[in-house]
């Protein structure tokens, strides 16, 4: 199965409330999706979002990534050389992991399509049912009160907070949650770089006092700061989960033999792909920690991809999936079923993604 062509276009998809975090706010997903075609017909499908302030990817640095250095290493390479490939794919150019997911994830569905398998099979098929949990933007407190509690009527039972804008205001926010929804309910903050490390270990042993019971703390600091981070994982008893600060393998490794944080929250917009995730994945079993799998604001196409790496990775035991279910609409014919909180793997070849409604192709 030989890669013949690789075709880019846009997807605009609008988004039901604005996602609001410490570092944007979204009205729509603006993906690009890509299609990879081979010489016996058959397409992979890849997304890539621009998540500008977290990876520095914007949409026509993925196309510019893609047309120019990506696209002439891969054309004329067979499938059946699937590391010769990822190789290929990674030594192109460096950074650009949102450009270098959108083809990983084409490539694996092409390779499931080869040997007419599921990915999430191939991948070690370690569950068909996951649970995640949905994100409640950064807000005034009576807004996420109410975002909560409609949340939880969806049947959701575990709840993403949005922090980080303001400490005493976070603490507020908190609290009226808390009270609101009752200790039935998961809640995980995740602050989006929001903090100094003394004012967040100030307020996660506020919250601790007021037994506010969080499941986990996202990126409490700055990226760049894993001292930081270290002196919060070391001075609070919530969980610390590093996000933003775990791009790579590298990345990974200094997290996990530093202690840094207690959990890493994988994403393959950050990792650039399944291949490189895997790699995080098994570093992190070496050292016994935990991973959550997660997305920034993308469609069914990339989200569902990282369905297929938490079904079949039993290292991955905290999902935040939850990118279609804030779209107004679903343009992605194909793929896994997301019924709110439960997401069902979908057993077709490949990934089993059919068609992509509406896409301007550039
Ligand atoms: C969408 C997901 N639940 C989420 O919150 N991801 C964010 C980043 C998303 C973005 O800004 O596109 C995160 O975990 O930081
Ligand atoms: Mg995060």
């Amino acid at each position: 199965m030989k890669i013949t062509d690789i075709k880019l276009g846009k997807i605009s998809v609008p988004l039901k409330v604005p996602f609001k975090t410490a570092l944007r706010t979204v009205k729509s997903i603006e993906d690009i999706i890509v299609e990879i075609h081979t010489d016996i017909g058959n397409i992979g499908y890849g997304e890539a979002a621009p998540t500008g302030v977290i990876t520095g990817d914007t949409n026509l640095s993925i196309i510019g990534a893609i047309k120019d250095h990506i696209a002439p290493s891969i054309k004329g390479c067979h499938i059946e050389n699937f590391e010769e490939l990822m190789s290929k794919l990674h030594s192109s150019v460096v950074g650009n992991t949102s450009a270098k997911a959108a083809i990983d994830i084409a490539l694996y569905d092409l390779y499931g399509q080869l040997y007419n398998t599921s990915v999430y099979k191939i991948l070690g098929g370690y569950r068909k049912n996951i649970t995640t949990d949905i994100t409640i933007s950064v807000n005034n407190p009576d807004e996420m009160v109410r975002d909560s509690i409609n949340a939880i009527k969806l049947g959701y039972k575990t709840l993403k907070v949005k922090v980080g804008k303001d400490s005493q205001m976070d603490i507020k926010r908190l609290s009226d949650i808390r009270n609101a929804v009752g200790n039935n309910i998961d809640i995980r903050i995740d602050a989006n770089q929001g903090w100094k490390p003394k004012e967040a270990i100030k307020t996660l042993n506020k919250m601790e006092d007021l037994e506010l019971n969080l499941e986990l703390v996202e990126q409490p600091v700055v990226a760049y700061d894993i001292e930081g981070m270290k002196l919060v994982t070391d001075n609070v008893n919530i969980p610390v989960l590093a996000d933003e600060s775990v791009f790579s393998e590298r990345d990974a490794l200094k997290i996990l033999q530093k202690r840094a944080a207690d959990i890493i929250n994988i994403k393959l917009m950050k990792t650039g792909g399944i291949n490189k995730a895997l790699k995080i994945m098994t570093m992190a079993e070496i050292y016994d920690v935990e991973c959550m799998i997660g997305c920034m604001l993308e469609a069914k196409v990339s989200v569902n991809a990282a369905v297929h790496l938490a079904a079949a990775k039993k290292i991955i035991t905290k999902i935040d999936l939850d990118g279609p279910v804030l779209c107004k609409a679903d343009p992605v014919i194909g793929g896994s079923t997301f019924n709110n909180s439960k997401i069902t793997v979908n057993k077709e070849i490949g990934f089993g993604i059919k068609y992509i409604e509406g896409i301007e192709y550039i």
